[in-house]
């Protein structure tokens, strides 16, 4: 579970332009859930992402992980689960590329290199040996049906094949939370519903999904556990608790 408690994340604190982003969200997480954030543009439903991804730290309040441990750390998990609120930068870089996998809406991918070198580019070689990871930059090339494309430099890839090269990265160092910031935003009605079944496959295998979308197709999905609604950094509905 991701517990957040009276989380408020501000920009230019203490300047004639500061803008409070997220404004004293307190929300629960369920582990091996889709929880999908909605909202008009604007109401900060990327920075709550980014705040979870350990992208950024809040300004107040606290983030915990309960059961999901950071696959660096050694000690032992209190019970009021792991404290990513205040970490160094170099623990939460660490944190992010062993807990969270994410799929932006352009994807991010690098121009000029191959398909399977922008797979692998997030892999931690300090959890698993370089080989281990090749081994499994091939076996997401293949799940995903660009095994021939392995080559290619990304630039030459269709939109679908692109996204696809997204998620293979995304699972590089098989991580326990996907974060997707408005992963159909590009992409037609077919490719957003292969998106969907895709996020069918990442919760079979018990990981927790979180996705800010705009789209009914991810929003109004079976699959989406809880919508959480949020307006002007405030939620306003969070659907169901687990
Ligand atoms: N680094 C920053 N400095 C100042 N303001 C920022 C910064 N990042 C985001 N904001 C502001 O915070 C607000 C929330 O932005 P955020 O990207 O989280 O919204 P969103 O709900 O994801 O929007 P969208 O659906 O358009 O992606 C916006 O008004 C944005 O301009």
């Amino acid at each position: 579970m991701i517990e957040l408690s009276h989380v408020t994340k501000s920009y230019n604190v203490g300047r004639n332009n500061q803008f409070t982003a997220v404004d004293d969200v307190s929300l629960s997480i369920e582990s091996g859930q889709l929880t999908v954030f909605k909202g008009p543009s604007g109401s900060g439903k990327t920075t709550l992402l980014s705040l979870v991804g350990c992208m950024s730290r809040p300004s107040s309040g606290r983030i915990r992980l309960h059961g999901i441990r950071p696959a660096f750390l050694a000690a032992e998990e209190g019970n009021d689960g792991f404290d990513i609120s205040n970490l160094p930068e170099r623990f939460l870089t660490e944190i992010r590329r062993t807990t969270f996998g994410f799929i932006f809406q352009q994807f991010n991918l690098v121009r000029g290199i191959s398909v399977r070198e922008n797979v692998m580019l997030p892999a931690y070689p300090t959890t698993e040996s370089h080989a281990a990871f090749q081994a499994r930059a091939e076996e997401l090339l293949r799940l995903f049906d660009i095994s021939r494309h392995a080559a290619s430099r990304v630039e030459w890839l269709s939109g679908g094949e692109l996204q696809r090269v997204a998620i293979a990265r995304a699972l590089i160092n098989n991580p326990a939370v996907i974060i997707a910031d408005e992963p159909t935003a590009h992409l037609d009605s077919k490719l957003s519903r292969e998106f969907m079944e895709i996020v069918a496959l990442f919760k079979g295998q018990g990981k927790t999904v979180l996705i800010a979308s705009h789209d009914p197709i991810v929003y109004d999905s079976r699959l989406a556990d809880r919508v959480v609604e949020m307006r002007d950094g405030r939620i306003t509905v969070s659907g169901p608790e687990p």
